[in-house]
């Protein structure tokens, strides 16, 4: 059985921390992280505002991550092979595949794979907050975080709502421990029940 999860929500509700404990925790799993699919800084409009536009999905070859899910698709123990996971024999046919990120539901021909869709979320001051305390690949601007990207997680986030995408919201002010054993323990009622 092939098993797609989606550990979505908004930029520093988490994200990247949980997916790493899942991935260590659920046997036969690979991961595939949206940031790794951002553009190249020149291919990044410049807004109205000024800012680069970052956080929106034209920012993000789409495709390329696409095809990448393709590819486990169609093999998931060579895709596995290839990440450097190692499949477990013993395990039953079960291989999981976590897709992790902040533009994850906004994208359609990637909606309708998930089998469970989560949504991370965290008050706007404990977001903004716990963004300042990160270093990216590309450094925020000052301004950037109330100018362009808390407006651009609103708008994605009510378009998904609009077009009826169903997510599980996860509360992302809970500890790491008890987010990691409440997502392990969905994901293992929800495979239980497909088998
Ligand atoms: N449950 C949590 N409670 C408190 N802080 C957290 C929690 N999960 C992650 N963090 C911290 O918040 C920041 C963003 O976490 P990260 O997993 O990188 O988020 P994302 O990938 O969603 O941007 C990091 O400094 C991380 O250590
Ligand atoms: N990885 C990069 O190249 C890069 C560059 C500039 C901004 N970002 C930021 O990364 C965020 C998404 O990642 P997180 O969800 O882990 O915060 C976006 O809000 C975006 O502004 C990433
Ligand atoms: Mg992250």
């Amino acid at each position: 059985m092939k098993y797609i999860v989606g550990i979505g929500g908004m930029t520093n509700g988490g994200k990247t921390t949980l997916t790493n404990s899942l991935l260590r925790a659920l046997p036969n799993c690979c991961a595939v992280h949206q940031d790794d699919f951002f553009k190249p800084q020149d291919q990044i409009a410049v807004g109205e505002d000024g800012f680069k536009q970052w956080d929106v999905l034209e920012s993000l070859d789409m495709e390329a991550m696409l095809s990448t899910v393709q590819a486990w698709v169609s093999s998931p123990r060579k895709f596995a092979r290839a990440h450097g996971v190692s499949v477990r024999l013993d395990a039953s046919d079960t291989h999981i595949l976590i897709l992790e990120g902040f533009l994850l539901y906004s994208y359609k021909p990637l909606v309708d794979l998930y089998s469970r869709r989560y949504f991370l979320t965290v008050p706007y001051e404990e977001c903004k907050w716990r963004r300042s305390t990160r270093s990216y690949a590309v450094p925020d601007p000052p301004g950037l975080f109330d100018g362009h990207v808390w407006p651009m997680y609103q708008k994605y986030k009510q378009e998904m709502e609009a077009n009826g995408v169903e997510v599980v919201y996860l509360d992302g002010m809970k500890s790491r421990e008890e987010l990691f054993h409440q997502v392990l323990e969905d994901i293992q009622n929800s495979l239980l029940n497909r088998s």
